[in-house]
C-alpha cells in the first residue's frame, strides 16, 4: 500500500493487478562490489539470508554499475533518486547514486514490513536537495546516545542532513570556537560521523564565532584551523552561523570576505566537501533592513555555491511562496530554510507534539534546503521530524494529519493510540515572545466551545468527560510503558500533568452533573477539583524548573481554560443556590505586561512564589528610542527589588526605571550596574504600595541588548 510508504514516493505503479510475491527467505544478491556499501549493509540487515544458487535474485546498484545496466533508463535523473522493480523472481533497486540506492533499500524495508510484496515499479526522488535537522537550539545539547539514534532515524526517513550547531556547546560558539575539541568530545564526534555515513547523512559541523570574532588574519586562520581539525575528525560538510549576535561581528562585508576566503582556501581545496552553509545575522524578514544593505551585500559578494539560511518572515514562521519570492532575489540564490519548529527553547514549559502544518506546497524549486530546529527533547522531536522528512521529500502529496498519525505509529508502535491522545492535547506553545501558536485539542474543540457557551449541554458534558477519561488513561499507560524509555523519560513531567488535567476535567464535569443532586456528591467533586488545581500548580512549580520558562503546561490552549471556566461557573451557581462562599477562582495571573518594543510585545510575565518573572528572549532585542516595557498588577503590592540582565555591560545609563501606584504620578528609581558586569539591580522603596513599574530607553536612540533576565521581588 503505497500510501503507507513514508516519505510518500513520487511514482508507484502496480505491474499486475493484485499479484504479490512473498518476501524471499533467501536470495542471490547481484551487485558491483563496493559500489553502494551502505545500501548493501542495510539490505543485509533487512534480509540476512543471502545464498548463491537460489532462484530469487535481488539486484542492487547505482547508475553506471554493470549490475543495473539493463534498468539504467528507468533510474530517475534526480540526485538521490532510485528505481525499484518487484517481479515474481527478482527485486531490482537501482539508485541514481549510492545514496539513492540506500534510499531504495529503506523503501523496500517498509514494503517488507507490510508483508507480501506487490508486483510493482517505483520511481522516486527527493523534492529538496538538503533535508533534515539543525541542532541549533539553546538549552541542553542532545546527548551522544540521542544523536546516534537520531542519525539512524534520519537514514530510515531519507533525511540527508544533520547540522551540528548546539548554541550552548562552548566549542561550537564562544568562548572556545577557536579550540579543538577535548579528546572525549572529539571521539564522540568521530563516532557520530561514522554513524552518519552508515545512514547516508551529511554531518555538517557548524561554527558560531560572531560573538567575539575579530576581523583579523589571526581569527581567520583560527577558524580555518578549527575546520581543518574537524576535517581530520571526518567532517565533510561545514557551516558558519552569524545569528543572535550584535556589534562588529554583524558586518556583512567582513562576514562575506571571511566566508569567501574559507570557501576558496578550504572548501574548494578539499574535493570531497559539500557546499559551505551560512546563517546570516538578519535571518528573518521582520528583522531585515533592506535599505541597510546587509542581505544584498551577502547576495552580491558571497560565492554562488555558498548556501544562505533563512527562517522566514519572522524568527518562527511557516514557509510559503511570498516568503521565498521576497528573500531569494535579495540573496541572489535559493534560500536554505532553517525552520524553527519544533524548537521550544523560548517556551520550555511546553512540549510540541502536534502535526507539522502551515508550510506551502509547490515551492520545492524555490529552496535549496529545509532543515528543522528541534526541541532539546530528542525523542519527542521525532514526531515532528518524521513529518518534516515526509514534507521535504514530497511536498505536493504531504498530508499533515496522516503524516502525524504515521509519525506516532512509528515512534511508539504498541501504544500509538495512547500517544496520539496525549499529543492531541500537548501541542500549543501558549502565549510567547514570537507569537507563534499551534492548534490543540482539535477533535474536541467543537464540544469545548459548546460547553463554554452552556455548561449544562449534556452531549458536550459527556463527550468532554469521556475525552478527559481517555487522557487520564493514556497518561497512565504511557507513564508505565517501557517500549521507548528515552521518550517516556523526556515526557514524564508533561504526562503527569496530563493525568492531573484528565482527572481535573472529570471532577469539574461531575460537579456539573451533581449540581442539582445531592450536595455531598457535589462537595466531594469540588474538594477533589480544588485538590487537583493545587497538584497541577505544584507540579508546574516543581518540575522542569529551567531559568527561562519554568514549569509544565498541558492543554493550555483550550482544554484547561475551558475546564477552569466551567469550574468557575458551576461553583458560582452552587454558591448562589446554597448561599455558600466556595472558591470560584481556578487560576489567574495578576500581572500584565505591556510594551512597545516590537520583540517584547507578547513576552510572558508570571508570578512564581515571591518573584515575578518576564520570560527571557534568546535573540538580540532592538529597543527603539523612547520605547518601554511595563508590568502592571491587579492589586497594589510592595516591590522590594528588580534584577535585570540585558547581556551588555555599561548599558544601565541608557534606561530609566519608574514606578507608580496608579499610573499617573511616576517616581524614578536608580539602576546600578557594576563595571564589566551585565546584571543590573534596583532597590525599590517599599514605603508605598505600587501597581506599575516600567523601563524606558531614554538614550534618544535605538539600542541593541539581550533580554536575559527581568525579575521583580515582591514583599511577602
Ligand atoms: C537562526 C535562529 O533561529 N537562531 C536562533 C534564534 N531564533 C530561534 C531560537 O529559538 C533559537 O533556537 C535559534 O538557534
Amino acid at each position: 500500500d503505497a500510501s503507507l510508504l513514508q516519505p510518500k514516493v513520487q511514482e508507484f505503479e502496480l505491474s499486475q493487478n493484485e499479484k504479490t510475491v512473498a518476501v524471499p527467505s533467501s536470495y542471490q544478491l547481484v551487485l558491483t562490489e563496493g559500489s553502494c556499501p551502505h545500501a548493501a549493509e542495510a539490505l543485509k540487515q533487512l534480509l540476512p539470508n543471502k545464498q548463491e544458487k537460489t532462484e530469487f535474485k535481488i539486484i542492487l546498484g547505482k547508475k553506471g554499475d554493470k549490475a543495473v545496466k539493463k534498468y539504467a533508463k528507468k533510474i530517475p535523473s534526480h540526485k538521490e533518486g532510485y528505481y525499484i522493480e518487484v517481479d515474481d523472481h527478482c527485486i531490482v533497486i537501482a539508485g541514481a547514486d549510492a545514496r539513492g540506492a540506500f534510499y531504495g533499500v529503506q523503501t523496500l524495508a517498509q514494503m517488507v514490513r507490510q508483508g507480501d510484496l506487490s508486483l510493482c515499479t517505483i520511481e522516486d526522488y527527493p523534492d529538496i536537495a538538503f533535508r533534515g535537522v539543525v541542532e541549533g537550539f539553546y538549552g541542553t545539547p542532545w546527548s551522544h546516545e540521542a544523536r546516534m539514534r537520531q542519525l539512524a532515524f534520519y537514514g530510515r526517513n531519507k533525511m540527508n542532513t544533520y547540522i551540528y550547531g548546539p548554541k550552548d556547546d562552548p566549542y561550537h560558539s564562544s568562548p572556545n570556537w577557536r579550540k579543538p575539541y577535548p579528546e572525549k568530545e572529539a571521539a564522540q564526534i568521530h563516532a557520530l560521523i561514522e554513524q552518519a555515513a552508515r545512514n547516508e547523512v551529511n554531518f555538517v559541523w557548524a561554527i558560531h564565532p560572531g560573538k567575539d570574532i575579530k576581523w583579523t588574519e589571526a581569527d581567520r586562520d583560527a577558524l580555518i584551523q578549527k575546520f581543518e581539525a574537524m576535517y581530520q575528525l571526518g567532517v565533510r560538510s561545514f557551516a558558519v552561523f552569524f545569528d543572535d549576535i550584535s556589534g562588529d561581528g554583524t558586518d556583512p562585508v567582513r562576514q562575506a570576505e571571511l566566508l569567501n576566503y574559507i570557501d576558496t582556501h578550504f572548501i574548494q581545496q578539499k574535493h570531497d566537501v559539500t557546499p559551505l552553509v551560512m546563517c546570516p545575522t538578519e535571518y528573518n524578514k521582520s528583522w531585515s533592513d533592506v535599505k541597510g544593505g546587509y542581505l544584498t551585500t551577502l547576495g552580491k559578494m558571497l560565492n554562488p555555491s555558498i548556501q544562505i539560511m533563512w527562517t522566514g518572515d519572522r524568527v518562527i514562521a511557516c514557509i510559503d511562496k511570498p516568503t521565498l519570492d521576497w528573500i531569494n532575489p535579495l540573496i541572489q540564490r535559493k534560500a536554505y530554510i532553517w525552520w524553527n519548529f519544533p524548537v521550544n527553547d523560548y517556551v520550555r514549559d511546553h512540549l510540541l507534539l502536534g502535526p507539522v502544518y502551515g508550510n506551502a506546497k509547490g515551492i520545492q524549486d524555490e529552496m535549496s534546503g529545509f532543515v528543522s530546529n528541534p526541541m532539546e527533547h530528542a525523542e519527542s522531536s521525532k514526531i515532528s521530524l518524521y513529518s518534516v522528512a515526509d514534507y521535504t521529500w514530497n511536498l505536493d502529496t504531504y498530508d499533515s494529519i496522516q503524516s502525524w498519525k504515521h509519525a506516532i505509529q512509528d515512534l511508539l508502535p504498541q501504544k500509538a493510540a495512547y500517544l496520539e491522545t496525549f499529543a492531541t492535547h500537548c501541542s500549543d506553545l501558549g502565549t510567547n515572545g514570537h507569537g507563534f501558536r499551534r492548534d490543540e485539542s482539535v477533535p474536541l474543540q467543537p464540544m469545548l466551545k459548546v460547553l463554554a457557551q452552556d455548561m449544562n449541554a449534556s452531549e458536550a458534558v459527556d463527550s468532554v468527560l469521556r475525552e478527559c477519561m481517555r487522557l487520564e488513561t493514556a497518561c497512565d499507560v504511557l507513564l508505565a510503558d517501557n517500549e521507548n524509555p528515552a521518550l517516556i523519560h523526556e515526557m514524564r513531567p508533561w504526562l503527569k500533568q496530563g493525568k492531573l488535567l484528565g482527572e481535573y476535567g472529570q471532577c469539574v464535569l461531575q460537579m456539573v452533573k451533581a449540581l442539582n443532586g445531592k450536595d455531598a456528591a457535589f462537595m466531594t467533586y469540588y474538594d477533589r477539583a480544588r485538590a487537583l488545581q493545587t497538584l497541577m500548580y505544584e507540579l508546574d512549580m516543581t518540575e522542569n524548573q529551567n531559568p527561562y520558562q519554568p514549569g509544565v503546561k498541558v492543554g493550555s490552549l483550550i482544554l484547561l481554560p475551558t475546564l477552569n471556566q466551567v469550574y468557575t461557573q458551576v461553583t458560582s451557581t452552587y454558591n448562589a443556590q446554597h448561599k455558600t462562599h466556595l472558591e470560584t477562582k481556578a487560576e489567574y495571573n495578576p500581572y500584565t505586561l505591556t510594551s512597545d518594543v516590537p520583540q517584547l510585545k507578547t513576552q510572558v510575565v508570571r508570578a512564581r512564589h515571591q518573584y515575578v518573572n518576564v520570560s527571557p528572549s534568546n535573540e538580540v532585542i532592538k529597543w527603539p528610542a523612547g520605547a518601554m516595557l511595563q508590568i502592571a498588577v491587579d492589586q497594589p503590592v510592595r516591590f522590594e527589588a528588580l534584577t535585570m540582565d540585558l547581556g551588555t555591560p555599561r548599558v544601565a545609563s541608557q534606561f530609566t526605571l519608574e514606578v507608580s501606584s496608579e499610573g499617573q504620578e511616576w517616581k524614578s528609581v536608580s539602576l546600578s550596574q557594576a563595571a564589566e558586569k551585565t546584571e543590573i539591580t534596583a532597590s525599590i522603596p517599599t514605603d508605598t504600595s505600587l501597581k506599575f513599574i516600567r523601563l524606558t530607553n531614554k538614550s534618544g536612540q535605538e539600542t541593541q541588548v539581550y533580554f536575559k533576565k527581568f525579575t521583580l521581588k515582591v514583599q511577602k
